[in-house]
């Protein structure tokens, strides 16, 4: 089985020294953003439903939502410090705004983005995985499944403004959008799974190949790579790399362009495009939630994720 791959923990460590660096001025860069644009910007709470650590605070808030209905598009904003991972809390959460977007009948599309600095999400949380008990984890996926089948089979209009990286779990939610760009800078987007001494599973296959094609997936996905955003834009994994500073303003930009185009007839073409996909998984969800299971409750597997664990956990360079 695969160990977890050391070298590139160490490459990423490297990264976190520049993250730092970068943390004030985008912070700076976004509330100033937020005053002189003046939007109605609304949050949305979640009550902490992890009562294991007596310490946690009792609400967090891991969604940010800016509406602009007069303009027909919203900017949905991820905010689960530190790494935006994706747990069965917050893919609830995150499965109540999608429901809400759909029914919405001001709002034709989303930009999605993160709220920290630095990344856009780490992907699933590995701590879902770790230790894994049958009643979560059959939540857990079945809630994963959901997001996936929401975002890419939905016929709004999602753009991914990923401002920082994007592994895994989150290179699939900005794959499941129509449009992504990137911030230029020491980040990394792909599918990883099996750096992880993990197979991803079709439909994260499925959607890469419908991304970036047949050939370049094949490469990508069993070399776990992680694409820096020059070369995420080489092979077609995002749309557009642009700088920190302009990224909101250049995913508006594209937002206002795809809301231009008539609605029935993009929306027509847009599901004729991903039907088949989402389909293959609805008819398999069942038999794909036996399949997470069995896989990750094997020895090996566990044997992966907590070695890949205590790595993330070593101090940094
Ligand atoms: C048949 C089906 C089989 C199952 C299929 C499953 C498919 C799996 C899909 C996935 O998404 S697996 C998750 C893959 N994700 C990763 O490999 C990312 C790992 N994280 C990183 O590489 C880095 O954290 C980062 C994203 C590059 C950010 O680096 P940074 O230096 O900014 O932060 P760190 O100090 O590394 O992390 C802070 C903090 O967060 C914890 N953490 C990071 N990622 C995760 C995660 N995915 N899940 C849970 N926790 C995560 C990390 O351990 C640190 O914790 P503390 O040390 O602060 O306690």
């Amino acid at each position: 089985m695969a160990r977890p791959n050391l070298k590139s923990l160490l490459r990423l460590s490297q990264f976190a020294v520049n993250l730092n660096l970068n943390k004030t001025t985008q912070l700076t860069n976004l509330s100033k953003s937020l005053i002189t644009q003046n939007r109605n910007f609304s949050t949305s709470k979640i009550i902490r439903q992890d009562t294991s650590n007596n310490n946690a605070p009792a609400t967090k808030i891991n969604f940010y939502v800016e509406e602009y209905k007069d303009k027909g598009y919203m900017v949905l904003k991820f905010n689960k410090a530190p790494v935006n991972s994706l747990n069965l809390e917050f893919l609830t959460e995150l499965n109540i705004q999608l429901d809400k977007i759909e029914q919405s009948k001001d709002i034709k599309g989303v930009i999605l983005t993160s709220h920290l600095p630095n990344i856009f999400s780490a992907g699933l949380d590995i701590l879902e995985m770790y230790q894994i008990k049958q009643e979560r984890g059959t939540q857990f996926w079945t809630a994963l499944q959901e997001t996936w089948i929401k975002l890419y089979g939905s016929n709004k209009i999602f753009i991914a403004a990923i401002n920082g990286h994007s592994p895994a779990g989150g290179c699939l939610l900005a794959m499941s959008c129509d449009y992504r760009i990137m911030t230029k800078g020491p980040y990394k987007i792909g599918l990883n799974e099996t750096l992880l001494g993990i197979k991803a599973p079709f439909w994260f296959r499925d959607t890469m190949i419908n991304t970036i094609g047949y050939r370049e997936t094949e490469k990508a996905l069993q070399l776990g790579k992680l694409y820096s955003p020059e070369e995420a834009l080489a092979v077609n994994l995002v749309d557009e790399i642009v700088d920190a500073n302009v990224l909101i303003q250049k995913a508006e930009e594209q937002m206002v362009k795809w809301c231009s185009i008539p609605t029935v007839a993009r929306e027509l073409t847009k599901s004729s495009m991903r039907r088949d996909t989402v389909s293959k998984l609805i008819a398999q969800r069942e038999s794909d939630t036996q399949s997470f299971i069995e896989f990750t409750q094997r020895d090996s597997i566990q044997k992966s994720l907590k070695g890949y664990l205590e790595a993330m956990k070593k101090p940094k360079k």
